[in-house]
C-alpha cells in the first residue's frame, strides 16, 4: 500500500503525451463501441455517458462550453436517438412487473399523473425534469403510487433502474412542508444504507430533488450526530440518511430518538438484513415506534431468507418485482474467463488493460489487502490513473478516492464489496471480477455498477480451478439474463447447499504478486535490523539523559 500511496497520492500524475491514445479513448474519440456521429466533442467536453461530474457535490456541468452552432451532426442526432436518449428509452422501456398484495394502487405512466392523483407539488415535478427524469422507470411507475398511498412496500428491481427516486419522491411528497410547520416534532423520515459512500450519494440525490424547499436533510455522521444531540436542533430535522451503526450509536447514547419517524426505508435491504447488520437494523426498526409508520425495503436482490425477515417487519405489504428476481439486466454483456490459478490473474488483467478499454473500469477483489496490492501492482506496471477504495482506508482517503472517481480522474478503480452496492457512476462501462464473487447477490450487485440508467455495460469474471464448483451457479445467472454461456458450463453438476456457502471463499494470498513478497520480506528484515541497531545505539544516550535529569 505504501508504494501505491506514494505514487498515486492526490491522483496519479501521468504523461498525457505518452498516453495520448488513452486520453483520446477517455474522451470518447477512440472508443470502439460508440457511434462516431454522436460522439463529437470539442476536446473540452466529456461525452455524455462519462459525464458523472454533475453528480459530484457542488459540481456543475454549466461551466462547460455549450456548442455554439447547430452542426450537421447535431441535426442528425435529432433524427436518430443518441446514446443518452437511447439509454433513457431503454431505462423506461416496459419491463415485466409483478405486484402482489391487497388493493394494489394503479401504476402511473407519467410523473405528471402523480401531481394529478396525489397532489405532488409542481416544485418536485419540476426538480425531476430539471434532473433529466422525464418518464418514470418501472419501479417508479409502480412503487411511487404504492408509497404515496401510505402502504408498506418490498421493492425488487434490477441495479441502475432508479430505486433511489422511487423512495425519495414519495417521502418528499408526503412530508409536504418542512419540519416546524408540520404537526409533531422530530425526525420524520429515515433512510438507511449499508455504506457511508452510498448514504452520501443518496443524500446528494435527495438534495437535488428537494431543491427550492427548506427541508432539513441530514447525512448522519460523527459531526452531524453531535450537532443533533441537541433536541432543539433535532426537532427541526426532516430526513436523516445514515449507515446503521451510526444511528445505533446515537440511539444507545440517548442522543437521538426516532419516535416521530413516519417513513423508514431500508436501501439494499438484503444486506441490512444479513447476519452482519441484522441486530443493528432491528434496533433501528424498534426505535421507530410510531404505530402508523410506513416501512419500505428496496434492493436489486432479495434472497428468500432476507425476504422472510423483511415481510415480517412490514405491515400488509405490497411486493413489487421488476424483471426477474436476482437477475442482471440484459444490457450487461457478461463473460466468464478462465485463469488457471490466482497467480495467473495479474498477467491476464495487465493484458486486458494493454488493449483499448472503456475507462473508468471497476475491478473487484475479495479483501482489502488484495485491493491495495493489486492497485500497487498496476501502478508499478505503469497503468495510468489507478485508484483504490476499501473500508480499511481512512474516511479522508475514501472521500478523496470517491471524488477522483466522480471527477473522472480514476481510470481503473480497484475495490472490494464496499463499492458493490448502490454506487452510481453512470460512466462505468466495464466491471472485472478479479476474485470470484461470494454469492449470486454479490455477483449481481458488483456487475450492476455498469449498465446503469439504460446504458450498456460489460462484465468479466475471472475463475480459477478453485472456483470451478460454483461456476454453474453464476453461469445460470448469465443464461437467465441473456448472455451466452458455453454448453459445458451448463452441464456441470449443481453445487450442494453446503458447497454454495463456500462460493468465492477460497484462501487467497494477501498480495496478488507473490514474487513481490520475496523482495518485500527481505526489505522488512533489513528495515527491522536497521531499526534494531539504531535503538541499541540510542539506549546509552537515553540513560545519560535520565542521569542528567
Ligand atoms: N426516471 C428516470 N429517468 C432517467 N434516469 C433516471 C430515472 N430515474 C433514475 N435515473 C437515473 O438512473 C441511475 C440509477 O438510479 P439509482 O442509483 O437510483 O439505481 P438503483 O436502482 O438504486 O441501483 P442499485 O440497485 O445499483 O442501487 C441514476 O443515475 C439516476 O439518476
Amino acid at each position: 500500500m505504501e508504494a501505491f500511496q506514494l505514487l498515486s497520492r492526490g491522483g496519479l500524475n501521468f504523461d498525457k503525451k505518452r498516453f495520448k491514445n488513452d486520453v483520446r479513448l477517455f474522451q470518447g474519440s477512440a472508443s470502439i463501441s460508440v457511434d462516431k456521429d454522436t460522439q463529437e466533442t470539442d476536446g473540452s467536453e466529456l461525452p455524455a455517458e462519462l459525464d458523472f461530474f454533475k453528480y459530484a457535490q457542488g459540481g456543475s456541468t454549466s461551466k462547460r462550453k455549450a456548442p455554439s452552432k447547430e452542426t450537421a451532426q447535431s441535426k442528425k442526432r435529432k433524427l436518430s436517438p443518441g446514446p443518452d436518449e437511447a439509454a433513457a428509452q431503454s431505462l423506461v422501456a416496459k419491463q415485466r412487473v409483478t405486484a402482489k398484495g391487497s388493493e394494489v394502487p394503479q401504476a402511473v405512466e407519467t410523473f405528471e399523473e402523480l401531481g394529478e392523483r396525489y397532489g405532488l407539488s409542481n416544485q418536485l415535478l419540476s426538480n425531476l425534469s430539471k434532473n433529466g427524469f422525464s418518464t418514470p422507470t418501472g419501479i417508479q411507475s409502480h412503487g411511487v403510487p404504492i408509497l404515496l398511498n401510505s402502504r408498506d412496500l418490498a421493492a425488487i428491481s434490477p441495479t441502475g433502474t432508479g430505486k433511489t427516486i422511487a423512495y425519495l419522491l414519495p417521502i418528499l411528497g408526503a412530508l409536504k412542508t418542512p419540519n416546524g410547520k408540520a404537526d409533531g416534532s422530530g425526525v420524520r423520515a429515515v433512510i438507511v444504507a449499508p455504506t457511508r459512500e452510498l448514504a452520501h450519494q443518496i443524500h446528494n440525490e435527495c438534495l437535488k430533488l428537494a431543491e427550492g424547499r427548506k427541508w432539513r436533510i441530514v447525512l448522519f455522521s460523527k459531526a452531524t450526530a453531535s450537532t443533533l444531540a441537541d433536541k432543539s436542533v433535532r426537532d427541526k430535522i426532516d430526513i436523516i440518511i445514515s449507515t446503521p451503526l451510526r444511528l445505533v450509536v446515537s440511539l444507545q447514547a440517548g442522543t437521538l430518538d426516532l419516535k416521530n419517524v413516519r417513513h423508514l426505508v431500508l436501501d439494499e435491504a438484503d444486506r441490512l438484513l444479513d447476519a452482519e447488520f441484522l441486530s443493528q437494523t432491528q434496533e433501528i426498526v424498534a426505535a421507530c415506534s410510531r404505530t402508523d409508520i410506513q416501512k419500505a425495503v428496496f434492493s436489486a436482490t432479495l434472497p428468500a431468507g432476507a425476504e422472510k425477515i423483511a415481510m415480517e417487519m412490514l405491515h400488509n405489504p405490497i411486493r413489487v418485482v421488476v424483471g426477474l428476481k436476482d437477475t442482471p439486466l440484459p444490457l450487461i454483456t457478461q463473460t466468464l474467463t478462465y485463469v488457471r490459478d490466482d497467480h495467473s490473474k495479474l498477467p491476464s488483467l495487465l493484458q486486458y488493460l494493454a488493449q483499448p478499454y472503456n475507462p473508468p473500469l471497476l475491478v473487484f477483489t475479495s479483501t482489502q489487502p488484495r485491493a491495495s496490492s493489486l492497485a500497487e501492482e498496476l501502478v508499478l506496471n505503469n497503468i495510468p490513473n489507478v485508484d483504490c477504495l476499501h473500508a480499511g482506508m481512512t474516511k479522508k482517503e475514501r472521500e478523496d478516492a470517491m471524488s477522483r472517481m466522480r471527477k473522472g480522474e480514476s481510470w481503473v478503480m480497484i475495490s472490494t464489496e464496499v463499492m458493490a452496492r448502490g454506487m452510481d457512476f453512470k460512466g462505468v462501462r466495464e466491471v472485472i471480477n478479479y476474485d470470484f464473487p461470494t454469492s449470486v447477490q454479490s455477483y449481481v450487485h458488483r456487475i450492476g455498477r455498469t449498465g446503469r440508467a439504460g446504458r450498456e455495460g460489460k462484465a468479466v469474471t475471472y475463475f480459477t480451478d478453485d472456483d470451478a464448483p460454483h461456476l454453474k451457479t453464476i453461469a445460470n445467472v448469465l443464461l437467465q439474463s441473456g448472455s451466452t454461456v458455453p454448453e459445458w458450463m451448463l452441464k456441470l453438476p449443481k453445487p450442494s447447499k453446503m458447497k454454495r456457502k463456500s462460493m468465492g471463499k477460497v484462501k487467497r494470498a494477501e498480495v496478488v504478486n507473490s514474487a513481490r513478497k520475496i523482495g518485500r520480506n527481505d526489505a522488512i528484515k533489513k528495515r527491522d535490523m536497521v531499526a534494531g541497531s539504531k535503538r541499541r545505539a540510542k539506549k546509552p544516550a537515553a540513560k545519560d539523559e535520565s542521569k542528567a535529569d
